[in-house]
């Protein structure tokens, strides 16, 4: 490098504290706001030291410096280093500020100042709605450092996080905290400087528009600025840790760019042209840097120049630079090698300390797509200098550009050129001063130094091949003193001539002497810009967390009695549900039970309405007696249901209300149809009493023998009828039975003795049997069907049958409320899960961004500290 080969006491000085960095990195990266008086401190020490050395090593270059400048040239030295180190760091630390704010802000997005009008006025004393509430931080004057933390908003609410509390908020909470919009005035809008989200729609304000987007929306658009301001950071470490300085020339379309670099130059070696020419950037540095040979490298497109690999760039003599700007379709920069005729004294390029390059670059506002590249590489570069037409003033692409520029560069150097071609003058520098006022404060008010009114063309140049002064002039030179050539035309020459030196020496001072403050300054201007962002974000969200914080809190503390109450309630509601199915289930089996014994036990004595046919008819009256009884006990079974459908319906809708009580509009109501219970057919009752009762059933024996004592001979009767079995049944082929038995009897001398007796009593008694059967055919049936119906276990059965259906029928009004107070439970437990985890991470958010406030506001004053006109 320039520096190195010369030996330079710059370029030994910051290589020296390159060295001594690493413990202040160590120091830094333990993420603690840094010390700066420790720092000052190390710096210091390096300082003496390096001054030690310096005074060993380059006594000469010392003594050189010193006999130009004095010792004060080297203390500057050593000051800008101490300056560059400080910002190196605080630029580092502020990276890693802001990609710790871009984790937090994919965590937990984070709140953007945003304004709204109040909807009401506010009222007398009930209204908590804040109005517009005053900025957290303001700035004083021009210093972004200086700032004052002011009263704390009231009732901050973090509106664009609001969309996901619907889940979290419990009805009684949105009743007593109803969101409340975050409102700011907007000047805080203002005071953003880098990490102003770009927002353009229509009437609307960026400020209100922030209002109106989605929490996630806001999150990437800030996420984007983070990331850009990350890399711009990246850039300005890179350039204030490089020695060299790039200036950067620039300005609107034929602004008289190129004429005014070949004058600096004095050199013709950028082609100027009345009509636009210049299409990619030219970069004109010290042909030291390329070997001593004066080339043109045109770098390819897409290619990133490296002067060691020819593959990157074709290699072109200086003449060839005319085609080379005009073909952007196959390059997008030249490196112009160029040797400075001029002495270190008076060259900008060829100065004894620092590297410069100066880079023409294309009109501003040639097309969208250069202006980008201008704006960019903008960014690169160490000072810009602006060029402007005289005529022109600034046109709009100026002064968007140095609007741009002004986010790091509080100091821009403006040439006002072509000032030959304006007639009244002072009218000119009035207006374009009161335009600088506007644009660039700073600027203006060192406008004697920074501010320049000159004709480039009016300065005289050698041509492009010339390589010392003595050759090649195209301009008459102002060496001539000839008195008899002293006119008028030759006077204003010599003025506009003086006048360009000025601006030179300016310059030479601006970006040699001045250094800390052209390359220095805009790393400072722009890193408190956005540590100034990042303490108004970081005040914002801290308010903003603390309030959610406070209002999660208020609300998880009412939420969880109403957690454990519903787990309460439950399980008392679930006891008195299964208190009212017992008791009714209890009361329908106690109901059926006695119902069914009743009819049993009675029926017999009831009258069954079945008319006697007589002996022949005995089997259908049989038939029709079982019928009746089986039809009464049938009756009885509809009756104990019919109650049972009652209590059924009662308890369903003592569940119903229990329901209504506890859920209220969450619970759903069944249907219950109570008419479509006890379906199944019962008619296998009597199928089954059938097979129960055989023929003998129809007859009440027992009865028949209780009568024997007073109807003599009804014992052989009924021993004969016995018998006789059934076949007396259905005809007269009982009196063949009764022959037939008196065969079996005995002797026939026996035989003749009793058997006309025995022939008339058992007549007789046959007579009576059957004469009797009405009478106690009823009872004895009744006896038997009640015996079967008790063997059947008919009572219990149907008191089983009928309170299991009861049981079952009322699981479905019990199941749907134990689910209905299991989901409430649940969706309380949900609801608490989420508030739980909201409060945690508003709990985080809150320390890191009251942890960001300080740790910005700490670095805002540390570098706010660093003195550049200490190194100036
Ligand atoms: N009268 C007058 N003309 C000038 C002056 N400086 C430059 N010009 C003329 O203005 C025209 C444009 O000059 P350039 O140097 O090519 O302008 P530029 O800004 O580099 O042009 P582009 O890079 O193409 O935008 C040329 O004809 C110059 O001769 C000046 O101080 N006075």
């Amino acid at each position: 490098m320039l520096g190195q080969d010369s030996g330079s006491a710059s370029g030994n000085v910051t290589g020296d504290s390159t060295v001594e960095r690493g413990g202040l990195d160590m120091k830094l990266q333990t993420g603690l706001a840094f010390d700066q008086a420790t720092m000052l401190a190390d710096i210091s020490d390096t300082g003496k030291r390096r001054l030690q050395s310096m005074s060993l090593l380059f006594a000469d270059t010392i003594s050189t410096e010193r006999d130009r400048q004095g010792q004060p040239g080297l203390l500057q030295a050593i000051s800008y280093d101490q300056n560059q180190v400080v910002l190196s760091q605080a630029v580092k630390h502020t990276v890693e500020m802001l990609r710790k704010l871009q984790e937090m802000n994919a965590k937990w997005p984070a709140h953007y100042p945003s304004t709204r009008q109040p909807q009401t006025p506010p009222t007398a004393g009930g209204d908590s709605r804040p109005g517009l509430v005053r900025n957290q931080l303001t700035t004083t004057g021009t210093n972004p450092g200086s700032l004052h933390p002011l009263s704390k908003p009231k009732q901050l609410k973090r509106a664009v996080t609001s969309s996901n509390q619907e889940g979290e908020s419990s009805k009684r909470s949105k009743q007593t905290t109803a969101p409340e919009p975050c409102l700011i005035t907007p000047q805080i809008a203002q005071e953003f400087f880098i990490l102003k989200l770009d927002l353009k729609l229509g009437a609307l304000s960026q400020t209100e528009l922030v209002h109106s987007l989605e929490k996630s929306s806001i999150a990437s658009l800030l996420d984007d600025k983070i990331s850009q301001s990350v890399r711009h950071l990246l850039a300005l470490i890179e350039r204030i840790e490089d020695t060299s300085s790039k200036v950067l020339i620039t300005g609107d379309l034929n602004a008289g760019k190129s004429t005014f670099c070949n004058a600096l130059l004095r050199r013709k070696v950028l082609p100027e042209d009345q009509q636009p020419c210049t299409n990619i950037f030219c970069e004109v540095l010290d042909v030291r840097e390329n070997g001593g040979l004066e080339e043109v490298h045109a770098v390819h497109r897409e290619a990133t120049y490296n002067r060691n690999n020819e593959s990157t760039y074709d290699a072109y003599t200086l003449h060839n630079l005319e085609q080379i700007v005009g073909d952007s379709m196959r390059y997008t920069q030249a490196k112009v090698y160029l040797k400075d005729i001029r002495t270190p004294g008076q060259s900008l390029l060829n100065n004894d300390t620092v590297d410069i390059s100066i880079i023409d670059a294309p009109g501003l506002n040639k097309d969208s797509l250069r202006t980008t590249a201008i704006f960019s590489r903008q960014e690169e570069s160490d000072i810009v200098v602006f060029v402007l037409r005289a005529e022109n003033h600034f046109t709009l692409s100026a002064k968007e550009f140095i609007q741009n520029a002004a986010h790091e560069k509080a100091y821009i150097f403006m040439v006002v050129n072509r000032f030959d071609n304006i007639r009244d003058q002072d009218r000119c520098q009035r207006a374009i001063l009161d335009q600088v006022q506007a644009l660039s404060p700073h600027t203006f008010e060192e406008s004697a130094e920074l501010v320049h009114f000159v004709s480039s063309n009016a300065v005289p140049i050698t041509l492009p091949n010339a390589t010392s002064s003595s050759g090649g002039d195209r301009y008459p030179s102002n060496d001539d003193d000839d008195p008899k050539d002293e006119g008028k035309g030759k006077a204003t020459e010599r003025a506009k001539l003086q006048d360009f030196q000025t601006l030179e020496e300016s310059l030479r001072r601006f970006v040699l002497e001045k250094r800390a403050r052209s390359k220095l300054a805009p790393a400072k201007t722009y890193v408190l810009k956005v540590l100034s962002d990042i303490n108004a974000l970081a005040t914002v969200n801290r308010d903003v967390s603390q309030s959610e914080l406070d209002r999660v809190t208020r609300e998880l503390a009412d939420l969880e009695p109403v957690c454990e109450e519903s787990k309460k309630v439950r399980a008392q509601v679930v006891y008195d549900i299964d208190l009212i199915i017992e008791e009714t289930v209890r009361s329908i089996y106690a109901f059926t039970r006695s119902e069914l014994n009743l009819t049993v036990s009675h029926i017999a004595e009831e009258d069954l309405r079945v008319p006697y046919p007589g002996i022949f008819g005995l089997s259908d009256y049989a038939t029709s007696i079982k019928a009746a009884m089986l039809s009464r006990v049938s009756e009885a079974v509809t009756r104990s249901e019919q109650y049972a459908r009652g209590r059924t319906v009662q308890a369903v809708n003592s569940i119903a209300s229990l329901g209504l009580l506890h859920l209220g509009n969450e619970y759903t109501t069944l249907t219950f149809r109570e008419d479509i219970m006890f379906k199944r057919r019962r008619d296998m009752l009597a199928r089954q009493v059938d097979a129960n009762l055989g023929f003998w059933d129809f007859f009440a024996t027992d009865l028949l023998v209780q009568n024997q004592e007073k109807i003599a001979g009804t014992s052989i009767a009924v021993s004969v009828l016995t018998l006789l079995g059934g076949r007396m049944i259905g005809g007269l082929g009982w009196v063949d039975g009764v022959l037939g038995t008196i065969k079996i009897i005995g002797s026939r001398n026996t035989r003749a003795l009793i058997l006309p007796s025995l022939l008339v009593t058992t007549v007789g008694a046959a007579t009576y049997v059957l004469h009797q059967v009405p009478n106690f055919l009823p009872r004895c049936m009744s006896a038997k069907i009640s015996a079967s119906l008790v063997q059947l276990d008919l009572v219990h059965t149907n008191c089983e049958r009928i309170s299991a259906e009861v049981r079952k029928v009322l699981q479905f009004p019990t199941d749907n409320l134990r689910m209905g107070l299991q989901l409430s439970i649940d969706k309380f437990a949900t609801k608490r899960e989420a508030m739980r985890k909201a409060k945690g991470e508003s709990e985080v958010a809150w320390k890191y961004f009251a942890n960001l406030v300080v740790e910005s506001r700490d670095s805002i004053t540390s570098v706010g500290d660093v003195n550049l006109e200490r190194g100036s």
